[in-house]
């Protein structure tokens, strides 16, 4: 399983992780003139995209997009688009193009075409990528004992977006969603896992080692994922 980088500070830890994000996207704009970052929701982000919004780039050849949303609108304060808007895409960074995953579709499964039709415009993959992980093992909105798990985690389908129901008697998530699947970050060209507490540290550390079938960490690791995994306890 991949080593955890371990950080002394909440400081130093979101420094590495934006200047690897920020290292990444300039390299794509150089070979490509164009770059693609999707990132998640969370608490756990606010202070990476903080700095990586300071980053030189020509951000105006950057596009940006999520791993997941619920689906609900921008002016929702559960939006994912709205943290991004409101912590990324500030300063220079407010040059680069947003690709929502959320429309206001008939229901979450057409929205989730549309937006895989939208991130298929923008070439389908993601130049690198960040991800947050909750303490159920959850990355993206791949729910554990959600139905679209199996599915979001199957390694042989391409890269799209899907719908995820809420969980059933109360269980995560408790709203619809919208998530990549694991095809997404298996073609990134990095795949940085940002995680803050010792709680996590040790989630990780079990989930690693699990089935792939069900458990989402085992599930990159074994489609060989280009995973990172940076750690800090947090202050
Ligand atoms: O819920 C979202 O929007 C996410 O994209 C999700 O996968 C998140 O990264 C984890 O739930 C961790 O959340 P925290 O950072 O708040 O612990």
């Amino acid at each position: 399983m991949p080593e955890i980088e371990v950080f002394a500070t909440t400081d130093d830890w979101a420094e590495a992780c934006a200047s690897r994000l920020a290292s990444d996207l300039s390299a794509a704009i150089t070979a490509n003139g164009r770059a693609l970052f999707a990132g998640p929701g969370g608490s756990t982000p606010a202070p990476i995209y903080a700095r990586l919004a300071e980053a030189r780039l020509e951000w105006s050849s950057v596009a940006v997009t999520l791993i997941d949303e619920r689906y609900v609108p921008e002016t929702s304060p559960e939006s994912n688009a709205r943290l991004i808007r409101d912590v990324l895409l500030t300063g220079p960074a407010a040059a680069a193009r947003f690709v929502p995953l959320y429309s206001p579709a008939v229901t979450v499964d057409r929205a989730a075409a549309v937006a895989a039709a939208a991130l298929r415009a923008e070439g389908g993959r993601f130049d690198t990528v960040l991800l947050g992980m909750g303490e159920d093992g959850h990355i993206c909105s791949m729910f554990p004992d959600s139905p679209t798990l199996k599915t979001l985690l199957t390694p042989t389908l391409a890269p799209t977006v899907l719908g995820v129901p809420p969980g059933r008697d109360g269980a995560a998530p408790t709203i619809e969603r919208l998530s990549v699947n694991l095809a997404y970050l298996a073609q990134a060209g990095r795949v940085i896992l940002a995680l803050k507490g010792a709680a996590k540290r040790t989630v990780y550390e079990r989930e690693a080692l699990g089935d792939p079938k069900v458990q989402p960490i085992a599930a990159l690791i074994a489609a060989g994922v280009p995973l990172e995994v940076l750690w800090t306890e947090g202050s």
